[in-house]
């Protein structure tokens, strides 16, 4: 489902990062960890294609996108590809202060060129347990209702791929809990594989107590850089 050989991302003027080889079954979790500017954001943002690796592979949910898949979708077919495939959490949740709830997952259907489905929204922020938010403005919602949110946001088109940024920023022991709980059992439901970049000790906590040995893998990026 995931699977990465020698991946190195390397920044206009920058440094050249490496990456640990990963092999993650689909439903598998893996944990990005590693302490600040060791890659994490920009693994995530390779495994969305949403930068071209410098060398090595990377294969997400059949897509090829190391630097030896040349055919890498361009444009267009990778923002269809990605919307399909990846639910994406964002450490900032990038919710459209102008658009309601509703709206704001209206946006994501639209963003993936399909037709507008209320119903399919209506799940999606059921299953998340926030559909009587629907009408109320991101500024209206605490922040675990907002993450709640983004989070039925990033599984609203049966993403195979959830990449989440740290979940658990700035929470408190019981919130973070809740959130990691949400985000597992959402990744469950949906039967997708789970992505999280964190140098949280509780994330890891939570999941070495919470999942099997055989599902989760955790990788520890350093700092390997060329
Ligand atoms: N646009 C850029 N241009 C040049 N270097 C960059 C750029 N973005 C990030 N970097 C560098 O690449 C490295 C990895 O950054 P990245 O944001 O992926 O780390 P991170 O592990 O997610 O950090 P944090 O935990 O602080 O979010 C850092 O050394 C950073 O300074």
């Amino acid at each position: 489902m995931i699977r990465s050989r020698q991946l190195a991302y390397r920044y206009p003027k920058g440094p050249v990062l490496a990456f640990p080889d990963v092999d993650v079954p689909q439903g598998g979790v893996l944990l990005l960890a590693g302490p600040s500017g060791s890659g994490k954001s920009t693994w995530l943002a390779l495994a969305a294609g949403l930068v071209g690796a410098t060398s090595g592979q990377l294969d997400v949910a059949g897509q090829s996108l190391g630097a030896g898949g040349a055919a890498l979708k361009q444009g267009a077919a990778l923002d269809a590809w990605r919307a399909r495939t990846i639910g994406f959490l964002p450490q900032k949740l990038h919710l459209s202060t102008a658009l309601s709830v509703h709206d704001n997952l209206a946006m994501a259907q639209w963003a993936a060129g399909l037709a507008q489905d209320d119903q399919r929204i209506g799940e999606a922020l059921e299953a998340l347990g926030v559909q009587d938010l629907a009408l109320r403005k991101p500024a209206q919602l605490s922040g675990g209702q907002a993450q709640r949110v983004a989070l039925a946001r990033a599984v609203l088109l049966q993403p195979q791929v959830i990449l989440a940024d740290e979940p658990t920023a700035s929470l408190d022991d019981e919130a973070a809990a809740a959130s990691l709980a949400l985000l597992q059992s959402t990744a469950r439901w949906e039967g997708a594989t789970l992505v999280i970049a964190t140098h949280d000790a509780r994330v890891a906590r939570f999941f070495s107590e919470n999942t099997s040995q055989k599902g989760l893998l955790r990788i520890v990026l350093g700092r390997k850089q060329l």
